[in-house]
């Protein structure tokens, strides 16, 4: 006779493996197959880790205008407040200023763990400029971590002042590495004293990124690299990128859309050169990440964002608002540290959570094995905190989710304009509705805070199951909650292979 099969009362997932004793709860860092030593130096880090990012808070100073070569995506713009994209700044400031501002900041929020330079120019194309921010900001603000983001051409000489400023992290824009689909992408570089174009511009430039990559590691520099993903130009060659800089010890991907709009004015933006969908950026994400881990929640932000990312608190910390601040930085760093010590507390008290079993040692002993249950994209409004704790008409974004019985996996941001601008007036809203339901495509839960009559309405039409019932609970447990009522309601049966793009 056979024995019966012992199963835990959790079903799997389909097409997951993972926790037998039912699940992990969710496990949001794409880091979490890096060593140690490495997810110790980044665990607060807002940019290197998804789990961080929903609690601690960064800064760019946007000291360094000028570049050394030219993108066919790139406009670098000033004086604006109503942009969000790289390049964009409203003030540039000296590197005294930028130390004040940072001061300023960094006492006003003690979320904040991060100041970053990248741009609106290239920072070392810049590197009096730069490396005097760093100088004075290492002296003033010790505990703050220092990041650079660079085209890489000027890098290779740099390596020894930025290990020398103690830079923990660098961001290497590296979009590819073969300088034939380079010389569709850059124009022209600026090197030895004179523009070169083409072709061989593109091997200089790729040659410098791969050989500051590797003087980098070999320093135990943590590198991130982004690329930016162009269709029909390097979409496909980014795989090989991600290969070839895992190789060298790059330690994250961030693969980022392209962002070309004719009113930015740049030659792919005139040119009509199309963005990616959000559907084949996530395939892009996937396929690279079988080599690396990948960031997927980089916001694309502006030269002098201010906050958690996704938010901008610019505005708040203007030159003139800033002068007439008294700073008393010696006791924001104290109260700094107390805050980043509660947060650590609880992101470990999470990750413990996690990787206990998440049910119970009652196990169930049945004949039949439990069905496999499919999984499920559900998008969430936030504010930070990791808490759904923003209103659906306010949201300007929307994380997105895949959520199976044993965890819950980010798959990246969907901006979107906040359907309700203000109390009273959602003047605009119908046409703004269908640019969010369009946003979303592929979820089939919406969770916030709170949804109003219409939108639900327009939600439910278009095969998304609004859901306020969450409001101020963590994502994760949230995620689980629905996911938890969606099988008990029978409403996950697995679907025959290939019949749902999520599943
Ligand atoms: C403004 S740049 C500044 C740092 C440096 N100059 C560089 O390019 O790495 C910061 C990041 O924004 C990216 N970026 C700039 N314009 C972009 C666009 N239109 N679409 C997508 N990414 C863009 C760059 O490729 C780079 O990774
Ligand atoms: S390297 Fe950076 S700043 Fe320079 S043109 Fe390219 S994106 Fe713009
Ligand atoms: S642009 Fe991306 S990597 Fe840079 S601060 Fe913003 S989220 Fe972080």
């Amino acid at each position: 006779m056979e024995l019966p099969v012992i199963h835990n009362a959790a079903p799997a997932a389909a097409g997951g493996g993972g926790c037998s004793s039912g699940g992990c709860g969710s496990a949001p860092d794409a880091l979490a197959h890096l060593p140690e030593h490495i997810r110790a130096r980044v665990q607060d880090h807002p940019c290197y880790s998804e789990e961080a990012h929903h609690h601690f808070a960064r800064m760019h100073v946007a000291v360094a205008p000028a570049c050394n070569i030219q993108c066919h995506y790139c406009n670098r713009k000033y004086d604006c407040s109503n942009e969000s994209r790289p390049g964009v700044v409203s003030e540039l400031l000296t590197p005294e200023q930028a130390v004040r501002k940072t001061l300023a900041v960094a006492a006003a929020i003690p979320q904040m763990s991060v100041l970053g330079i990248a741009g609106p120019g290239d920072p070392l194309a810049n590197p009096e400029r730069t490396f005097a921010t760093f100088r004075m900001l290492s002296e003033q603000a010790p505990d703050i971590k220092l990041c650079v983001s660079t085209n890489g051409l000027a890098l290779p000489e740099c390596v020894d002042e930025l290990a020398r400023h103690n830079i923990d992290h660098v961001t290497i824009t590296i979009n590819c590495v073969d300088p034939e689909i380079g010389a569709r992408i850059y124009p022209w570089i600026f090197w030895n004293h004179r523009r070169m174009r083409g072709v061989e511009a593109a091997r200089i430039l790729v040659e410098q990124q791969q050989k500051g990559l590797e003087m980098l590691t070999a320093r135990g520099i943590l590198v991130k690299v982004n690329s930016v993903m162009i269709p029909g130009i390097n979409d496909e060659h980014l795989k090989e990128v991600s290969k070839v800089v895992k190789a060298k010890g790059a330690f994250l991907h961030n693969v980022m859309p392209l962002i070309a709009e004719a009113e930015h004015g740049t030659y792919f933006g005139l040119t009509g050169q199309r963005e990616p969908t959000a559907a084949e950026l996530e395939t892009l994400q996937e396929a690279c990440a079988g080599d690396m881990a990948m960031m997927r929640h980089c916001r694309q932000c502006r030269a002098d964002a201010v906050g958690m990312l996704g938010e901008d608190r610019g505005a708040e910390f203007t030159l003139d608002k800033i002068d007439a601040l008294e700073v008393d930085y010696a006791s924001a760093m104290v109260e700094r540290a107390k805050v980043h010590e509660r947060i650590n507390a609880e992101l470990e008290r999470k990750r413990q959570l996690r990787a206990a079993p998440r049910f119970q040692p009652g196990l169930v002993i049945s004949e039949t094995p439990p069905p496999a249950l499919r999984k499920v994209r559900m998008a969430v409004a936030t504010k930070g905190s990791g808490l759904i704790n923003e209103h659906f008409g306010h949201a300007h974004e929307f994380l997105v989710y895949e959520v199976g019985a044993d965890s819950a996996r980010f798959l990246g941001h969907r901006k979107c304009t906040p359907y309700c601008m203000g109390d009273t007036s959602c003047g605009d809203g119908e046409s703004v509705l269908a640019g969010i339901l369009r946003s979303l495509e592929g979820v089939e839960v919406l969770l916030a805070s709170k949804i109003g009559f219409e939108p639900w309405g327009e939600l439910e039409k278009a095969g998304i199951q609004p859901n306020g019932e969450h409001a101020m609970e963590a994502i994760d447990d949230a995620l689980r909650a629905v996911y938890d009522e969606m099988a008990a309601a029978g409403k996950l049966a697995a679907a025959p292979a290939g019949a749902r793009a999520a599943a």
